[in-house]
């Protein structure tokens, strides 16, 4: 999509916040739910600001269905409540001073409604949500999860062309935040503009999102569906989200030298030069004494620096050249004695690595 293109949102955004620049391109189709995930102060809720016209734009433009919202070449720039946009913020920002109605209200209302047709809009939403019997209440009687929902309901109301979700679910428990969860899915499913949904949980990501782009530093460094990135994650911060072993290096052939030194066989691949390779923590073996080396199969001695329980496995952490993460049942600790400091044999097959050339500059 080019940023003329009438469907959809298109962005070029060079934002300055004290020493952080934000410099990011991306483009979101109608109907189509983006995730934006980063680590904290990658630049999410800055991207989300300049979009809502909030923050202002150094450089770039933003396109909404045609329309420049934003452009800092000729100075056109769309006021915040003029925007066609809708913001669900973190902590909600209801008005404390207002029933639920019209802080529903309120969208409708500054996008040109009257108060009497704006309040019957907000009836709507609510019904929609399945608010209405809270439709009186001031927000501090409002339990978390109602709350969430308000926000949503006072988002979506101003029939907005693009929806901006910051970290919606963070500040709700762990039970609700999978209900409002699913709940949210069902209505992200009925918009039928773009979405973009700033979230820090991976899982949230998966669930709710038809695209990723991830941010690190004002940057993105990684964009595609869950599972391409799952797959092949870019950085380190990629692979740990998604729970991989991820390690940069220089391919040559079946093999690749990774910058600690230490080589791994890999299989028959394309690339040459700088590649990373991904490996699943569950595709490595632990052993007490060393296994048969063979050409298919990477054996290194490592060290056992942390246990972590997980559901059904142990996630194992280990030091080595190189370090991993490796996944082994519980009946394998014991039966192996694995405990920090186990001196141990790690093994990989070398089909088991997954071998991709970088998408972006390293440093
Ligand atoms: N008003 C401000 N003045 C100066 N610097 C700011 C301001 N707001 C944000 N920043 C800086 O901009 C950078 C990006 O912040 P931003 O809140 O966009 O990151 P984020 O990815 O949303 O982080 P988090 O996940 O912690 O919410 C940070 O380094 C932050 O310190």
């Amino acid at each position: 999509m080019t940023a003329d293109d009438p469907a959809g949102l298109s962005v070029e955004a060079e934002v300055h916040r004290g020493a952080f620049t934000l410099r990011a391109a991306l483009a979101a189709t109608p109907g189509e739910v983006v995730a934006v995930l980063g680590p904290n102060g990658s630049g999410k809720s800055t991207l989300l600001g300049a979009l809502a016209g909030l923050v202002p734009l150094a450089g770039g433009r933003v396109v909404l269905e045609g329309v420049v919202l934003d452009d800092a070449g000729d100075g056109r720039f769309v006021e915040p409540a003029h925007r066609p946009v809708g913001f669900v913020f973190q902590d909600y920002r209801l008005f404390p001073h207002l029933s639920v109605l019209d802080n529903v209200a309120f969208s409708p209302q500054v996008r040109g409604r009257s108060r009497r047709e704006a309040r019957a809009v907000a009836a709507d939403w609510l019904e929609r949500l399945g608010l209405a019997e809270l439709s009186r209440r001031r927000p501090d009687r409002l339990s978390g999860g109602q709350a969430q929902r308000v926000a949503l309901a006072r988002a979506l109301a101003g029939d907005p062309s693009l929806l901006l979700l910051d970290e919606p679910l963070s500040a709700l428990d762990a039970r609700t935040r999978l209900d409002v969860q699913a709940e949210l899915r069902r209505h992200l499913a009925d918009f039928t503009g773009p979405c973009l949904l700033v979230t820090h949980d991976p899982l949230e990501a998966l669930v709710l999102a038809d695209r990723l782009v991830v941010l690190e530093d004002g940057r993105v460094v990684q964009e595609g569906t869950p599972a391409e990135v799952a797959r092949r994650p870019a950085t380190e911060y990629v692979a740990r989200l998604v729970g991989l072993n991820l390690y940069t290096g220089t391919a040559d052939g079946p093999t690749v030298t990774l910058d600690d030194g230490s080589a791994f066989v890999v299989p028959d691949h394309e690339e040459h030069g700088e590649v990373l390779v991904a490996l699943r923590p569950s595709a490595v073996t632990v052993s007490t004494t060393a296994p048969q080396a063979s050409s298919a199969r990477n054996t290194w001695p490592a060290t056992v620096t942390g246990l972590t329980l997980l559901t059904d496995r142990v996630r194992l952490d280990l030091d080595g050249r190189p370090p991993a993460l490796v996944d082994v049942t519980p009946a394998a600790v014991a039966e192996l004695g694995l405990d920090a400091g186990r001196e141990v044999w790690l093994s990989a097959k070398a089909v088991d690595l997954e071998v991709y050339g970088r998408t972006h500059p390293r440093g």
